[in-house]
């Protein structure tokens, strides 16, 4: 049998009509593409003059089916800047093959995306972490991948990307930096931190054996979701610049009442909503493109407003 029989991706071209079926029905061209994590789909409200679709009318899209998780592609422009924002992202756990949770990254690339931003809701490991915290990702442990789960896997084409992509740069740095020097003009330093996610296949939440073992392997923060995202993102070059929201906090005792469950996640993404919705607008504001094609005329530099 030809490898190709076994990938579940599409190809090159599907990718190509389905980016062309969008751009025919919308004028704005997005240099960055946005992807809201569980129950932090209000950045896409943020987008003025949106140009919305559901996932179900979008040609080869798989449909949302998590709580928390609209199931939107939406246009728009943030802070005068054109950004394309998924209200709602796809998950392993529903069941969905790797390569179509990750197929919108490629269309993402498709339609001009240079730069991405992912939000994720994550458990804290990190002892010094509180919930409320945002994590910005400076790195990644990708245990699907360890058991060869990888979206990547499969007939390489070359128009993404190279077979054997580097990932010590999967996070950009200035991207982070910037996300810190934002924070710390909007107020928020005491409650950002930079830290290692760990993707896990979920949906079941994390035993606290664990938990215990994945602190102790380097991660800060457990989650079931971005990773994969990021890979397919860096394979076709687009620069990568993620946060996690901790919305819980991982159980590492023995001895605790704490469980974790969606609800917890999903308020504790209502909480602090409007500060990550700062954060991400006035970081579009800044992001500098090399064929940036906004108006700028039009930008909101009040990092206040949003
Ligand atoms: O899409 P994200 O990673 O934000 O969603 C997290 C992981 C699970 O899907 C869910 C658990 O509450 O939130
Ligand atoms: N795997 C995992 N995902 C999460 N998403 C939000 N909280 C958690 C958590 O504690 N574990």
């Amino acid at each position: 049998m030809h490898p190709e029989e076994g990938n579940a991706g599409y190809s090159y071209e599907e990718c190509r009509a389905t980016a062309d079926w969008l751009l025919a029905q919308v004028d704005i061209r997005p240099l960055v593409g946005i992807v809201c994590g569980s129950g932090l789909g209000g950045l896409a409200e943020m987008l003025k003059d949106q140009v919305a679709f559901n996932y179900k009318d979008i040609p080869s899209f798989p449909q949302s089916t998590v709580h928390g998780h609209a199931g939107r592609l939406v246009f728009g422009t943030l802070k005068g800047r054109a950004c394309v924002c998924m209200q709602g992202r796809f998950h392993l756990y529903e069941g969905y093959p790797i390569q179509k949770i990750t197929l919108p990254m490629r269309i993402f690339k498709l339609l001009g995306v240079e730069t991405v931003i992912l939000t994720n809701a994550a458990g804290g490991l990190n002892q010094d972490y509180r919930v409320g915290d945002i994590m910005i990702l400076k790195d990644h442990l990708n245990m699907p991948g360890f058991a060869g789960n990888n979206p990547l896997a499969g007939l390489n084409d070359e128009r993404f990307g190279v077979r054997f992509p580097c990932m010590s740069d999967a996070y950009d740095r200035d991207l982070q930096q910037l996300a810190f020097d934002v924070g710390a003009e909007l107020g928020y330093s005491d409650f950002l931190r930079k830290g290692v996610y760990c993707v896990l296949g979920g949906p079941s939440f994390e035993t606290i054996a664990e938990c215990r073992m994945l602190h102790t392997l380097g991660a800060d923060a457990v989650g079931m979701s971005t990773v994969h995202e990021v890979l397919v993102a860096r394979h076709c070059g687009m620069r990568c610049f993620a946060l996690s929201l901790i919305t819980n906090q991982a159980v590492m005792d023995y001895e605790s009442e704490e469980k974790a469950n969606h609800e917890e996640v999903l308020e504790t993404g209502k909480l602090r909503a409007e500060q990550l919705e700062r954060l991400v607008s006035n970081m579009v504001l800044r992001i500098q493109h090399n064929n940036n094609n906004n108006n700028n005329e039009d930008d909101d530099n009040d990092i206040n407003s949003y």
